[in-house]
């Protein structure tokens, strides 16, 4: 450090704003994950309460780490109003650690739609716009086309990552495509992600091609990711639901349980479908555990959805489903080509605003307490082996008064 002389490195740190001195975050932690933390924070200067709230993440690790860089030289770079947007880089000189902030988004549609889920089975229906699903795929597809034109891959869509902003926000209800998830520490698809964090790799998300050994992510890959939210967001229920097995430490890509559960949802490809199937890495384990796929002759995305959910194979919804739902990743359509689709020109018409004038009716974040914060948590533990984010549901599930009075609207 010798190259710096010392009083004028004092003076530099003297006038350094310090992110503890800025922000109120004490007891306000939303988040928690092997990337770090993040906390919802107000300015500590003006402290009336008009003044937005901010998100704040402090990077795990101290020092510059690879994934630190790479995500603050992305996030630097890309600015769209549906994609998060870093406002600020805090860096600790005395403790090396890194804090970004960001405006709050109070939502996602992880919790949303777990909300409505819930309110399904206490069979009290919470009134939703007519285009809720239209907007919040439109604004979804605009994002992903911003990140794709602009050569970024996103890689790990699914319902957690599609953040929403809240009534107190300016942006009241805009979509913000965010990654909340794990430091990715390799690029490649193979490296096992639970060896990083059992808790919440999900493979319900991912494209067939990556299941059968795709050597390298794409942009269709994050199309199927959109179409598997799409469904979700229309019947509440992860179109691919597959039980997470104990311990899924398996480094194949190869996942037997979750292409049996897209098998049984699409049918089995035939060669016709996927002309360049027989070319993939796990083709062979492919044959081997399912054969020529017969069994799945009768079923299809059409079926599973007029059968279980009522809709109808010939609505545009539908059709822009099954294409974003292609098996063959050639077949999908770009974010572009989705944009274009009937289904946005016809009535009703997205809306900026995700949730029109309708009260928003999921409640805020809950608060982490930090006793909860160690490792070795047993509902962390427990959870853990359960897979999917469910030490998240623990401390952040918000279930609705199951109570048959529960008023037709509700105040934010
Ligand atoms: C809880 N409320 C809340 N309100 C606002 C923001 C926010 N957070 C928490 C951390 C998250 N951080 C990010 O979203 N970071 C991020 C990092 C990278 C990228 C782009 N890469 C994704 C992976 O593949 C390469 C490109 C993104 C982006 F662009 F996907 F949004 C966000 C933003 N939380």
């Amino acid at each position: 450090r010798a190259w710096m002389d010392a009083d004028f490195r004092r003076q530099l740190s003297a006038q350094r704003e310090r992110v503890e001195d800025a922000f109120e975050f004490e007891g306000r932690k939303v988040g928690r994950g092997s990337y770090g933390q993040v906390f919802k924070t107000k300015p500590r200067s003006c402290a009336d309460a008009s003044a937005g709230d901010y998100a704040l993440k402090q990077i795990e690790g101290s020092g510059l780490s690879m994934s630190a860089c790479r995500e603050i030289a992305l996030l630097r770079e890309l600015k769209h109003p549906n994609v998060i947007s870093l406002k600020q880089v805090y860096l600790a000189h005395e403790t090396r650690q890194i804090w970004l902030l960001f405006d709050y988004a109070e939502h996602d549609l992880w919790r949303m739609i777990n909300f409505h889920a819930s309110a399904k089975k206490c069979n009290s229906q919470v009134s939703l716009p007519p285009n809720f699903t239209k907007s919040i795929m439109h604004q979804i597809l605009c994002g992903i086309h911003y990140l794709h034109s602009n050569w970024v891959l996103h890689r790990d869509l699914k319902p957690a990552n599609i953040l929403v902003m809240g009534a107190t926000s300016p942006e009241r209800g805009r979509v913000k495509i965010a990654d909340l998830g794990l430091a990715r520490l390799f690029h490649q698809p193979l490296t096992p992600l639970t060896e990083i964090d059992p808790v919440v790799v999900t493979f319900w998300y991912r494209a067939p091609e990556l299941l059968l050994g795709a050597r390298h992510y794409t942009k269709a890959i994050d199309l199927w990711a959109i179409g598997c939210i799409m469904a979700e967001l229309i019947t509440d229920k992860p179109l691919f639901y597959c039980k997470q097995e104990e311990d899924i430490k398996t480094s194949s890509p190869y996942n037997r349980d979750q292409l049996e559960r897209i098998f049984s949802v699409m049918g089995f490809p035939s060669q016709q479908d996927w002309r360049d199937l027989p070319h993939l890495p796990k083709y062979g384990d492919l044959v081997r555990n399912f054969g020529t796929g017969q069994q799945y002759a009768r079923f299809s995305l059409g079926r599973h959805m007029s059968r279980s959910f009522g809709m109808s194979e010939t609505s545009s919804e539908f059709r822009l489903l099954s294409r974003l739902l292609a098996m063959d990743p050639l077949r999908r359509p770009s974010a572009r080509e989705a944009l274009e689709d009937r289904y946005f020109l016809e009535e009703p018409r997205p809306a900026a605003d995700v949730f029109n004038d309708f009260d928003i009716p999921y409640g805020k974040r809950d608060f982490i307490s930090d006793s909860s914060d160690n490792k070795d948590d047993p509902a962390r533990l427990h959870f853990a082996s359960r897979g999917r984010h469910l030490a998240v549901a623990s401390q952040q599930q918000q279930r609705p008064i199951c109570s048959q009075q529960l008023p037709h609207r509700f105040d934010s």
